[in-house]
C-alpha cells in the first residue's frame, strides 16, 4: 500500500536523526543480499550469550571486529576463535554518507572500522543498552531492513527512560552521536503488521546494520 503521510526527517534529540526511506529498494536488496552472504560465511551469525548465561534473541554477525558482550575481538572468540571477516570499503563509504546526510555536514569525516548486522525474527527484541565497548566519539549509523520495529531512545544518564519512541521502517537511517552517543537504547518490538517492500528479508524478519568507529588497533 502507498504511504499516504510522508515521514519528515527529524532530530530526535541532539546529535540523533532518523532519516525515513534513506535507502531506496535496489539498495535494500544489495543490503540484505550482502547481509545474507555475511550471515552464511564461516561459523555463520549466532546468538550472543550474555555474561548471565541468557542468549540474546537476535542473531548477529559481525564486520572487522567481533562483538561478544561486552568487547570487540580480531577473533570470533565464541564461535571456534575463526578471524572475523573485513569490514568492506563500500560499507565505510556508505556510512561515511548516511552520517553526512543525516547531520547536513558533507564535510564531516567517518570511518567506521565495526559493523554488526542484528537479524530480528518473531518475538526476537533488543534490551536498553549503551554501544560503548567502542573507544571513538564517532556516532553510530544504523539502517533498517525488512519488517518494521519500534526503536527506542533516551539519554545517557537514564537507564529507565523517559523515551522516544519511532517507529522505524524498511529503508530508514537513524544517527545517533554527540551528547546523545552513549545514548540508552533498543527494540522492544517489531510491527509485523505493517507492509514491507520486498527486499529479500525472510517473512517478518527485520535486519538492522549498525556501524561504528572501533577506535581499537
Ligand atoms: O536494531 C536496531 O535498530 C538497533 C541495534 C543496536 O542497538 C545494536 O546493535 O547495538
Ligand atoms: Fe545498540
Amino acid at each position: 500500500m502507498l504511504e499516504l503521510i510522508p515521514r519528515e526527517r527529524r532530530t530526535l534529540l541532539p546529535g540523533v536523526v532518523h532519516v525515513p526511506d534513506w535507502l531506496d529498494v535496489p539498495a535494500q536488496q544489495r543490503l540484505v543480499g550482502a547481509a545474507q552472504a555475511w550471515a552464511r560465511e564461516g561459523p555463520g551469525a549466532r546468538h550472543a550469550t550474555l555474561p548471565g548465561g541468557a542468549r540474546m534473541s537476535v542473531e548477529t554477525v559481525c564486520l572487522g571486529w567481533h562483538w561478544i558482550p561486552y568487547r570487540y575481538s580480531r577473533t570470533r572468540d565464541d564461535q571456534g576463535g575463526s578471524p572475523v571477516r573485513p569490514f568492506p570499503a563500500w560499507l565505510a563509504d556508505l556510512g561515511a554518507r548516511a552520517v553526512a546526510d543525516a547531520y547536513g555536514a558533507p564535510e564531516v569525516v567517518y570511518r567506521p572500522d565495526v559493523a554488526l548486522i542484528n537479524s530480528y525474527r518473531g518475538d526476537a527484541r533488543l534490551g536498553v543498552h549503551q554501544d560503548r565497548e567502542e573507544r571513538a566519539p564517532d556516532p553510530v549509523v544504523s539502517l533498517s531492513l525488512g519488517a518494521a520495529c519500534v526503536f527506542r531512545i533516551g539519554s545517557p544518564h537514564h537507564r529507565r527512560g523517559p523515551w522516544h519512541d519511532v517507529e522505524l521502517l524498511s529503508g530508514d537511517l537513524v544517527v545517533f552521536g554527540g551528547e546523545h552517543r552513549l545514548a540508552y537504547h533498543g527494540v522492544p518490538r517489531l510491527l509485523p503488521d505493517r507492509d514491507v517492500p520486498d527486499v529479500g528479508t525472510a517473512p517478518g524478519e527485520r535486519i538492522n546494520i549498525t556501524l561504528r568507529v572501533s577506535g581499537l588497533a
